[in-house]
């Protein structure tokens, strides 16, 4: 006779609805989980003064996450028309104005509620220094001027200076490596070159001895020591360059009688310009000439020679003396350069001032890297010419920023083993299958004999 063990329906039933709501809730977890929250994020704006004009970067990461690398990302970047702020030197008031159209994007860009909580910085470069040291009251006028406007905005104002080229070059290295997540992967770092209107930097790690300490700076990053060498050139930005190398070749005909005439192999055949002393002698880099030449005129004929231009190009840069073990130039230390490198370099829609001095530029760039730095053809292979990563520019300003809202810590911090939504839905899972084992064993153990033993008995 087959008797029906009592046990067995009701028992069933409660094991699969356990299973059933154990799967239910599962899922409404991991729904929930992975619905798309509403992320808040926070902003920072960092205004750019370049020697030869502004850019202002507006920065954004998530709210709860900011000491995670990679996490800041460029949102937004607005050129301020017209030139850099150091060309106010004479307007200062104007200065201030120039950067309101950019401003105001800035404050459209970024939500209300975060405005006040905004931190605004600018770091002025090369041409702000070389106004400096020109004309001290000049340079104060000028900054002064662009932080009155800055502080007419509602975002929280940390100040307008010009930055030091040691800084230039270690925040540039600081950006291209957090962009591209080089601090916390075992991959290493990469070294940053940078060439600007007035001043070019170079920055890498290096494991050798540091001769000369103003080109030594260390920095602790999640954890991880890096010793780095950094050297900024002022006046060998690329316009100031060609100032120098114009005024090496005016010097050499200053005492004809007639009408200078520049034969430049550097400019292409068909370009003839006539331009001023002026625009050669108004700047520090390049030696001064008598007074009553100011007004002066010369012919700037293109013959477009590269070879020539390279030759005239190199003599811009002085080998004949090093006090230290090596040089780059100018009797400046530099150790060999070591590893990978990103060079930052514009190539947006192109003016035509700049396509006229595209072969100089591309001249210029050669001749720096391979005179100047010392990079060899294996070199080369590993040199990458940049202007974004990851749609944020590779400029110093994002490192410039990270450094002052202490977004990158010297320490790594410490990281759960799984993600929290992981780790719910393991221990979930686990406990269920305790539970079902539980009630499984219950059953095994204590299973009543059944009816039909009894009467056999
Ligand atoms: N499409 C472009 C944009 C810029 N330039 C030139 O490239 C040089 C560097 O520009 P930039 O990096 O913007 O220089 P700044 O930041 O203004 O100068 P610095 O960093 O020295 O202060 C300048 O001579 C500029 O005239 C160019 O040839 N083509
Ligand atoms: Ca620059």
């Amino acid at each position: 006779m087959k008797v029906k063990n009592p046990w067995h329906r009701p028992l069933i039933i409660f094991i699969a609805a356990v299973i059933g709501a154990g799967i239910i809730i599962m899922v409404v977890i991991a729904v929930v989980q992975n619905k798309p929250l509403y992320q808040k994020y926070k902003y920072g704006i960092v205004l750019d003064a370049g020697s030869s004009h502004t850019s202002v970067y507006i920065y954004e990461w998530p709210a709860e996450k900011e000491n995670n690398t990679g996490m800041v990302n460029q949102k937004h970047a607005c050129n301020v028309k017209g030139k850099g702020i150091s060309s106010y030197s004479g307007t200062p008031q104007k200065a201030g104005e120039s950067l309101k159209e950019c401003m105001d994007e800035a404050k459209k860009t970024i939500p209300n509620y975060r405005h006040h909580e905004t931190p605004v910085y600018l770091g002025a470069t090369a041409g702000m220094r070389l106004l400096e040291m020109e004309n001290k009251i000049a340079s104060g006028e000028v900054l002064k001027s662009v932080e009155k406007s800055l502080q007419a905005y509602p975002f929280s104002y940390q100040g307008a200076r010009i930055i030091s080229g040691q800084e230039e070059g270690a925040f540039g290295w600081i950006t291209v490596n957090y962009l591209s997540e080089n601090f916390r992967t075992a991959s290493g770092t990469v070294g940053a070159l940078d060439l600007g209107g007035a001043s070019t930097q170079i920055t890498f790690v290096s494991e050798g001895i540091l001769e000369s300490p103003e080109n030594s700076i260390d920095f602790r990053l999640y954890g991880n020591d890096y010793h780095l060498y950094t050297h900024s050139f002022l006046c060998y930005g690329k316009d100031q360059v060609l100032k120098l190398s114009l005024e090496k070749q005016i010097q050499s005909k200053l005492n004809m009688t007639d009408n200078i005439i520049l034969e430049d192999p550097c400019f292409h055949p068909d370009y003839n310009v006539i331009k001023s002393f002026q625009s050669v002698f108004d700047s520090p880099c390049v030696k001064k000439v008598d007074q009553s030449q100011k007004e002066n005129t010369f012919s700037h004929k293109g013959t477009g020679n590269w070879n020539k231009c390279q030759e005239a190009i190199k003599k811009v840069f002085n080998t004949s003396y090093c006090r230290f073990s090596r040089c780059s130039f100018n009797d400046v230390f530099q150790p060999p350069v070591e590893g990978q490198f990103g060079l930052k370099q514009n190539h947006p829609e192109v003016k035509e001032k700049y396509l006229a001095e595209y072969c100089f530029s591309g001249t210029y760039i050669i001749t720096l890297l391979e005179e100047g730095y010392g990079f060899t053809s294996k070199d080369w292979k590993n040199t990458k010419f940049i202007k974004n990563i990851r749609d944020s520019e590779a400029g110093w300003t994002l490192g410039y920023m990270l450094n002052l809202t202490n977004m990158i810590p010297a320490e790594a911090p410490d990281t759960p083993l799984m993600p929290y939504g992981g780790y719910v839905s393991l221990m979930l899972v686990l406990s269920l299958l305790i539970f079902v084992f539980l009630i499984l064993g219950f059953i095994f153990f204590r299973r009543p004999s059944c009816p039909a033993h009894k009467e056999i008995i």
